[in-house]
């Protein structure tokens, strides 16, 4: 997997180099406006496999920041009003405009698309101000929980949850679920969950995105975490199943990161991943109740003990391992204190803050590997090319690494 990292950041780069060495001489028609540029994706001077306009030859030349600049210029009236709609609904705290606007962050439409890219600015710029009025601290708390299924997540997220909002907190739940991106099915149910917490006016839940990679459900639930802090929620929750690499994920998009962890032992702990644990600053032992109790004490032990041997993540945190129960309530308001403690440790320490810079580079860099990677798939050239070379590559007959090479030389010659 690391080498699979390495060699999409290989591709990053030299995809990147074929973009830079464009000729400066390119300039962009008044019919090619509404280019891939916009739409998060990189371009050469090569046809525009995505352009409404399929001929256009898409030549960039402009700085990113005037594309923006163009891109807001270039909204019709209805856009316009529907824009400076959703926005005012939303950090009017408004949930049908939240909701509204997060469908409009996951679509997939390509005008769409631009159209949630300005709002988002949008609801960027107002957070900052937020901040700044708020002497630099964040406004909201993003915590992200993971467990294997039935570690009991959605019983803990809707005690936790109630608690919070009966303290006067607004709090919106979102869900990345992995399943959903390679068969459309949901490990995370789709049985109704959290029903009371659902009922609540200062709570917000939003299921994950029904489909596509992971990267682009990555993508989506950052750009609504921002939504939600717009719209008002001062503590973001963000759920995800311990499958897959969807936990790396919402660690990568969270200050705080939660594992949940049921009291059985055996087969059920062993899918869970160590290199998910050394991500954990918290751990919660679920079901610590009636004759789970004592083998909760015991994982908890467990778990506190192998933490000790894990490399520290932070200079000013350590791990620690709780119990609670959601039945009984019992060790939820401590839960909760943990979390306020290590949120407070944290931004005393400017870790906090620090990790989210960190954060932003990182969803910036996965962005660009997914769309340039797509693009490249996407050339013609690399297309035509594709099946015969896997083929060869398969068969033993061509080496992967001249494959890739000739595969890049296509791309970056025609
Ligand atoms: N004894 C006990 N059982 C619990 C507790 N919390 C949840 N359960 C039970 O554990 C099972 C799974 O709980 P969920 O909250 O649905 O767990 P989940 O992790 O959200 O599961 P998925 O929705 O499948 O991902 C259910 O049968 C719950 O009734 C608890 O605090 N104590």
């Amino acid at each position: 997997m690391p080498h699979i990292h390495y060699k999409m950041r290989q591709l990053g780069f030299s995809l990147l180099r074929h973009f830079s060495s464009l000729p400066s001489s390119l300039t962009v028609p008044s019919s090619t406006r509404s280019c891939c540029l916009h739409r998060g994706v990189l371009t050469g001077s090569y046809p525009c496999h995505q352009s409404p306009n399929p001929g256009h030859s898409c030549q960039h030349r402009r700085g990113v920041s005037t594309a923006l600049g163009q891109h807001i210029q270039d909204l019709s009236g209805p856009e316009q009003r529907l824009l400076d709609k959703l926005y005012k609904g939303l950090i009017g705290g408004q949930r049908a405009s939240l909701a509204e606007s997060i469908t409009l962050v996951e679509t997939q439409h390509p005008r769409k698309k631009e159209l949630a890219q300005v709002l988002l600015q949008r609801v960027l710029a107002y957070r900052r101000e937020q901040e700044s009025q708020n002497g630099g601290k964040p406004v909201a708390f993003r915590v992200g929980l993971s467990g294997p299924p039935g570690a009991g997540k959605s019983s803990f997220i809707e005690v936790v949850g109630k608690m919070l909002t009966a303290r006067g907190h607004k709090l919106s739940v979102l869900a990345v679920d992995p399943s959903s991106c390679t068969t459309g099915g949901s490990l995370l149910g789709d049985k109704t969950r959290m029903t009371e917490l659902s009922r609540d006016m200062n709570a917000f839940i939003r299921p994950s995105p029904a489909s596509g990679t992971l990267g682009g459900v990555t993508r989506t639930t950052n750009e609504a975490i921002v939504l939600c802090e717009g719209a008002g929620y001062d503590i973001v929750l963000v759920e995800t199943v311990g499958v897959g690499q969807s936990e790396f994920a919402v660690a990568d998009m969270v200050d705080m990161f939660v594992l949940l962890i049921p009291p059985a032992g055996g087969d059920e702990l062993q899918g869970i991943k160590r290199g998910i644990i050394e991500r954990a600053d918290l751990v919660v032992v679920t079901k610590s109740d009636g004759d789970l109790l004592v083998p909760a004490r015991r994982i908890q032990a467990e778990y506190t003990s192998a933490l000790k041997l894990l490399r520290r993540q932070s200079k000013s945190w350590n791990p620690k391992v709780v119990r609670a129960s959601s039945y009984t309530s019992e060790g939820i308001p401590e839960v909760w204190a943990k979390m306020e403690s290590y949120r407070d440790t944290m931004l005393a320490s400017g870790e906090f803050q620090g990790r989210r810079r960190a954060q932003q580079k990182v969803w910036m860099w996965s962005l660009i590997q997914e769309n340039v990677l797509l693009h490249f798939q996407n050339h013609p050239s690399v297309r035509d090319a594709l099946p015969h070379l896997e083929e060869r590559v398969t068969k033993g007959a061509t080496s992967p690494g001249l494959a890739a090479d000739l595969l890049l030389k296509a791309f970056s010659s025609s």
